[in-house]
């Protein structure tokens, strides 16, 4: 798997051809998706994703084998959390690498947490996401969802080989599935996935994003 970052400038380089398509809640519509409350908030902006995320989801989930189950934990997340989320973890590097240029700072903080310009979850169009099995529990992917790279030895990298060999085959099944749904893989994180953001474009070889940033209605 190609390792690109979220700030390569080849990211931000692609154009956003915003196609208006809505947020909508994936724990409602025809066939509600599984989602907990890890991330939740109070307005339950969390659980939003653009519709035809949703229903490429909502395939994958079609796909999975032997009664498994996709579990949702992050959707939509508005601009100011996401710009915290970056800020915090910017900092938290910057003082545990006080020699590191703000260059190397930025690009080893985008592994993680996309810088807020490009962020694909503030389009709506990324989501954080696990496997469960028919009885609701949470399938073993290695490390837990959001490990640090630092924190996790590179363990939460969707390749990485310092995993229970039954780990990277429950990885595998839900790559697969959301892959084959048109979803693109992030190979920092083996949880996120998204569609129509730059990152998915630049990835997928198309010209344009479908999504850029948005909010939800009254907000
Ligand atoms: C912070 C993590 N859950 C995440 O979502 N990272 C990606 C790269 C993002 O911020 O878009
Ligand atoms: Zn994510």
């Amino acid at each position: 798997m190609s390792m690109i970052v979220m700030s390569d400038p080849r990211v931000a380089a692609i154009p956003v051809r915003e196609c208006g398509e809505p947020l909508v809640d994936v724990r409602t519509g025809p066939v509600p998706l599984l989602v907990d409350d890890r991330r939740s908030d109070p307005d339950g902006a969390f659980a939003n994703l653009r519709e035809r995320v949703r229903d490429q989801l909502v395939a994958a989930q079609d796909r999975l084998p032997g009664g498994l189950r996709l579990l949702v934990v992050e959707g939509y997340r508005p601009l100011e959390l996401q710009t915290q989320y970056f800020e915090r973890y910017t900092r938290r590097l910057r003082s545990e690498h006080p020699r590191w240029t703000g260059q190397q700072v930025r690009d080893a903080a985008s592994r993680y947490v996309s810088p807020p310009e490009i962020a694909p979850h503030s389009a709506g169009a990324a989501v954080d996401l696990t496997l469960v099995d028919a009885d609701g529990r949470e399938l073993d992917m290695g490390t837990a969802m959001n490990a640090t790279p630092e924190d996790s030895d590179g363990a939460c990298f969707a390749d990485a080989t310092n995993i229970p060999a039954a780990a990277k085959a429950n990885r595998a099944v839900l790559t697969t599935a959301l892959t084959d749904a048109g979803l693109q893989p992030y190979p920092f994180e083996w949880w996120h996935f998204s569609l129509g953001d730059r990152y998915w474009a630049l990835m997928q070889g198309r010209p344009a994003a479908l999504y850029g940033p948005t909010t939800r209605p009254g907000n």
